[in-house]
């Protein structure tokens, strides 16, 4: 079996696009959508991701700001600048880039986003509500991998999930929101013994361990979709995710490239996301 491949890049232009119309409904109605993204120092990875999100939402007819803090500030700065990005009513989203430098305590100034402002749902309060399956924000990473399975015509009901890694941003919230979608969800991660044994049961089986090229066709049952979570750069300068892609293909059903696959959908959930919150501000 040869995989087909699932078009991250084509589906997150279909989602920017019906984003687009809500944008351009909300202007009608005086609210411009306002996105600000906080980058702490000056990791080149982190400067090319936010740069494709002002990118994207200037497209998009957002207001959009990037504010660039030394490495060097303070936890005491960044919770003032944090104050004043949630006062201010032009502003519906707030983002803080991680990672964040050591000194600073990144529970802590996630907190003191609004949760109303969180459009990485990274809040303890958006957390609880996607795990009572309540409406808040869902981190845009897992909520665009549901919309490839969704574009995809690829059911969840049902079906084994299998989520390798376990970290608050993409395999804990992942295997809520796949619960909360009627799947039947196994949680793996680095301590697990015999990982394959799981894996090889997955229908669905979401990487998302940071680890380089560590799943292959020997993790993989036959016709299973794999999504690939992982983004690395090569020495060569090429990018390749978690999963051996070459060797999955061979055996799974539907796969995620790397580049162009969970990445663009995480930027296009965050432009939903932004949308959304302007749209409730304007419903409140
Ligand atoms: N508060 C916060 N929220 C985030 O959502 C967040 C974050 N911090 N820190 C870092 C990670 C990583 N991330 C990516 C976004 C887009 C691509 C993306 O567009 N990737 C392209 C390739 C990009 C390239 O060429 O380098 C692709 O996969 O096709 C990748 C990674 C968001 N993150």
């Amino acid at each position: 079996m040869t995989a087909k491949i699932i078009d991250g890049k084509q589906i997150a232009e279909q989602v920017i696009s019906k984003v687009e119309e809500r944008v351009k409904l909300l202007k009608g109605q005086g609210i411009t959508p306002g996105l600000t993204v906080i980058l702490v120092g000056d990791d080149p990875a982190s400067q090319t991701y936010v740069a494709s999100k002002e990118r994207t939402s200037q497209r998009l007819g957002m207001k959009s700001e990037v504010i660039i803090k030394p490495v060097t500030i303070s936890e005491k700065e960044l919770l003032t600048l944090i104050h004043q990005l949630n006062e201010d009513t032009t502003v519906d989203g707030v983002l803080l880039q991680l990672p964040l430098p050591k000194h600073i305590d990144e529970n802590n100034v996630l907190q003191a986003i609004l949760p109303e402002k969180d459009v990485d749902g990274f809040h303890p309060v958006n957390v609880g509500k996607l795990m009572l399956n309540q409406e808040g924000f869902v981190p845009c990473t897992p909520y665009g991998i549901i919309q490839l399975l969704d574009y995809s015509s690829i059911s969840i009901e049902g079906k084994h999930a299998v989520i390798v890694g376990r970290s608050n941003i993409v395999g804990k919230p992942m295997g809520q929101l796949l619960l909360n979608r009627h799947a039947t969800v196994t949680y793996t991660h680095s301590r697990t013994q015999n990982l394959e044994k799981f894996t090889k049961q997955a229908d669905l089986l979401i990487v998302a361990t940071g680890q380089p090229q560590m799943i292959t066709k020997n993790h993989i049952k036959p016709g299973a979709t794999v999504i690939d979570v992982g983004i690395h750069r090569n020495s060569d300068g090429r990018l390749s995710g978690d999963v051996d892609f070459a060797s999955a293909s061979e055996v799974a059903g539907f796969i995620t490239p790397v580049p162009g696959g969970v990445g663009p959908m995480t930027i296009a959930m965050l432009m939903e996301n932004t949308c959304l919150s302007a749209e409730r501000k304007l419903s409140k």
